[in-house]
């Protein structure tokens, strides 16, 4: 009944076809398990430890990536995304991370998360709170690629039988969590806890679900009891121990800092996996995206660095393998599916990432796996302040500074008593301000540019290949602009953008003895000046200026 109660009779039975394309994506699927299970469940699956900073982390850690394509790369026809973990080859760099009580959000629990793991060719890997028990499972889905999650227990005898019975039951590779010394604190499971249908348990721990281990716990609190073994006393040791009692290669997850790796790397574990547990554990740890690229260089050449948390879409594959990752695993995304559509749901969530990810790859130029390189990733300030971006800026800045001295000069011609003798010495200062012998302005866009390539080919760090501007720098010197009279002067330019161009001082007469239709013209129309011959040429253009000036006879506006 309970159970019932949890698997609510809004789950439908199969999507219909119209339900099916309206979750098009994992955040869809997310949003319809709200409408799918209890409150409870909601907030089991979705929710983070205390203030969830770290969940919020992990996305927008995510997002402030971004994809930077090579293009025409010769992409050929083979487009496998198989890889190697552990000896063993999948056809996707994407397995579903463990979680526990999977009962809780679809009846077949478990079960159906392997099923659909089985199909796409990816690990799945049990968690040791799982709902449905090693050998179930085993006897189940005896075909899919399945790893098991543990801790390493108080208990050492009770760990020692758990890995005994992951071995027979042919699992491929143990993973160590080693990030969870209590368990998470949950702000919403204190606001509302969440209380386990009779059915839903840890299978693991009961008996009938084992021998050794399901006798040391079959009480209603079976989870309580396994909380209660998490040891915050752990050491290393106790990986090199888990090490010695068994032949399966072995996986520590939750590594965030590089010095762990190092050490995980010395002791010779065979894999590890970055992680904050999708942040239900530290709150604000740093996002395993963000700490990613240090532990790939530490130890990225004496094992298998793999990642989990945040992972929702194709993108967040693609920077994770970009960026060193040989494999990625999802939780909560999978998870979703679960709960909306059982087997079929993760199968579908599998789908949507895997089609991201083929379709970013292509997009971003990589044919296949080898391709993708950290070239393809930057972060987001990379792009935003660049050297040579920063050039650009600075030129533009100043451009719009002396844009509104012009023009407040202007606005002051018309309104007040024109002081010329101001105006002159104004304009032989600010032509003073340029450099010497500068006798005409050079549009913003033409300088600026030209100016910023020369700073990036000038400054140091671009003597190397430069992380963030590879082609910048590897650009040939750019043509010389065309003759600057060729260029038509443009009505809609930003602030500060002006220029001689007698063509268009003589359209501004024309245009001024038939009536100016655009003010705008005569903003444009200044002359530059020089410091020998300022005073005349400023002159000279201020007359023109006023043919065009509002207050001009032939302006009625
Ligand atoms: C509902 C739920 C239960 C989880 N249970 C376990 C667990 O029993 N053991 C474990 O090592 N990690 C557990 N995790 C963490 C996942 O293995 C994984 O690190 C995390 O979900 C990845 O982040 P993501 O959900 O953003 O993909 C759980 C995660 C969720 C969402």
């Amino acid at each position: 009944m309970l159970l019932d109660h949890f698997f609510r009779t809004k789950r439908p039975s199969g999507l219909s076809e119209a339900l099916r394309c309206e979750l098009a994506s994992v955040a869809d699927y997310e949003r319809r398990m709200l409408e799918t299970v209890d409150r409870p469940v909601v907030d089991y699956c979705r929710g983070g430890a205390a203030s969830e900073q770290t969940v919020a982390h992990n996305r927008t850690a995510f997002d402030r990536l971004r994809i930077r394509p090579r293009c025409l790369q010769r992409i050929g026809g083979s487009r496998s995304l198989t890889v190697t973990s552990l000896g063993i080859s999948y056809r996707l760099p994407i397995g579903i991370a463990p979680m526990a009580l999977q009962r809780l959000a679809h009846p077949e629990g478990e079960k159906a998360t392997a099923s659909a793991a089985r199909t796409f060719g990816v690990p799945f890997v049990l968690s040791v709170l799982s709902s449905v028990s090693i050998e179930e499972l085993a006897e189940a889905v005896p075909r899919a690629p399945k790893w098991f999650q543990l801790y390493i227990f108080k208990d050492r005898e009770l760990t020692e039988c758990l890995v005994r019975r992951a071995e027979k039951a042919r699992f491929r590779a143990l993973v160590v969590c080693v990030d969870t010394p209590i368990p998470g604190l949950s702000r919403a499971e204190r606001r509302s806890p969440l209380v386990l249908p009779p059915k839903v348990t840890c299978a693991n721990f009961v008996p009938g679900g084992g021998d050794a281990a399901g006798k040391k716990s079959c009480s209603a609190s079976v989870l309580d009891y396994v909380r209660s073994q998490l040891d915050p006393g752990l050491g290393w040791d106790a990986v090199r121990w888990l090490m010695s009692i068994t032949t399966l290669p072995v996986v520590v997850k939750g590594i965030l800092n590089r010095n762990d790796a190092l050490i995980a790397a010395d002791i010779g574990v065979h894999g590890l996996i970055v992680s904050n547990s999708g942040g239900r554990q530290l709150d604000c740890a740093p996002a395993a995206i963000e700490v990613l690229p240090e532990i790939v260089h530490a130890v990225g050449s004496r094992m298998e660095v793999m990642l989990d948390s945040g992972v929702s879409q194709g993108t967040d594959v693609f920077k994770a393998l970009a960026l060193g990752a040989r494999m990625v695993f999802v939780g909560r995304a999978a998870m979703y599916g679960l709960a909306v559509n059982g087997q079929r749901g993760v199968e579908e969530v599998l789908d949507i990432i895997k089609t991201e990810l083929e379709s970013t790859m292509l997009n971003a130029g990589c044919g296949t796996l080898a391709d993708l390189a950290p070239e393809h990733v930057c972060h987001e300030t990379e792009v935003l302040y660049h050297p040579a971006l920063e050039r650009l800026r600075s030129s533009w800045r100043m451009e719009s500074i002396r844009s509104d001295r012009y023009r407040s000069r202007v606005r002051r011609r018309h309104e007040e008593a024109v002081d010329i003798e101001a105006e002159v010495r104004d304009a032989c200062e600010e032509s003073e301000a340029r450099a010497d012998g500068t006798t005409e302005r050079v549009t913003f866009q033409q300088r600026s540019v030209d100016d910023a390539i020369a700073a990036v080919q000038s400054c140091p760090e671009s003597q190397g290949p430069h992380p963030s501007a590879p082609t910048l720098t590897n650009l040939p010197p750019p043509p010389p602009p065309p003759p600057y009279r060729n260029v038509p002067l443009q009505l809609n330019v930003p602030r500060g953008i002006y220029r001689t161009n007698t063509n268009n001082l003589s359209r501004c007469n024309e245009t001024a003895a038939t009536g100016c239709p655009l003010e705008g013209n005569s903003r444009t129309a200044r002359t530059g000046v020089s410091r020998k011959d300022g005073a005349a040429r400023r002159l000279r253009a201020q007359s023109l200026q006023n043919l065009c000036s509002p207050e001009s006879a032939n302006c009625n506006r």
